[in-house]
């Protein structure tokens, strides 16, 4: 037996955080390839369907989200998502400190989910948060960001479960960073069961003279043909 057979996820390529970080200071994402396997994808994509999995189901268009529905899954998480979020957390800890520290927030992280989440629990945010989200032909998510109380982690990562070009066409992941006057748009090219992380909300950015804060958001864009799902990983629980 290969000692990687105890490891709860293919290949997490976790030899290469010093890019990721990189990736993630130079533009606000980064590309986790291959974080699902296309089984466990199609398992995600089967489950949608599986109400007891989920604490409740929102559909966009009666909030303005944009048009199409998601489900926010009840605790306990399935396995292969609770383990994601475990063993990804401790590295984004390191980041989100890091960056707060730059942008002058007091706030910092814990090294382990399990306390993050207790923080939260004590202040009332009690709910989880990852979610999975199906859009049809024409559905889209508006730019948006994830807060869902008090504490927030500055990280995020969606997962896409669907095959680009064969389960749909459009539906890309988008993300725009707003400076003091310009909006710009970043695509964020995904294949199925690759993850992104992305910021949930500010980031740092060397600015001219100083380290200025950037506003971040992210979307998906209209779904030209098919049908798309992707899972998301929030780390902070909900009011
Ligand atoms: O559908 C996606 O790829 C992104 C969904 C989203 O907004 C999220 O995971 O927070
Ligand atoms: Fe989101």
């Amino acid at each position: 037996m290969s000692t990687n057979s105890h490891k709860s996820m293919p290949a997490l390529h976790l030899q290469d955080w010093a890019s990721i970080e990189k990736s993630l200071d130079a533009g606000g994402n980064a590309v986790l390839p291959d974080l699902l396997t296309s089984a466990q994808c199609e398992e995600l994509v089967v489950m949608y369907s599986q109400e007891e999995r989920y604490r409740s189901r929102v559909v966009m268009a009666r909030h303005g989200f944009g048009l199409g529905e998601y489900k926010y899954f009840a605790y306990p998480l399935p396995d292969m998502l609770a383990k994601l979020r475990d063993e990804l957390y401790p590295h984004l800890a390191i980041v989100a400190n890091r960056w707060n520290q730059l942008m002058g927030n007091g706030m910092r992280y814990p090294a382990n989910l399990h306390t993050f989440i207790e923080r939260c629990h004590a202040a009332g945010q009690t709910r989880p948060t990852p979610l999975i989200l199906k859009y049809g032909e024409g559905d889209y998510n508006c730019l948006h960001q994830d807060l869902y109380g008090e504490h927030v982690f500055p990280l995020q990562i969606a997962i896409l479960l669907a095959r680009p070009g064969e389960d749909f066409t459009g539906g890309e992941f988008v993300m725009t960073e707003r400076g003091s006057s310009q909006l710009r748009a970043d695509v964020v090219p995904l294949k199925q069961g690759d993850g992104v992380i992305f910021t949930v909300y500010q980031r740092p950015t060397q600015g001219r003279r100083s380290m200025r804060k950037v506003a971040m958001r992210h979307g998906v864009s209209k779904i030209r043909s098919g049908s798309r799902h992707a899972v998301g990983l929030i780390f902070h629980d909900a009011h």
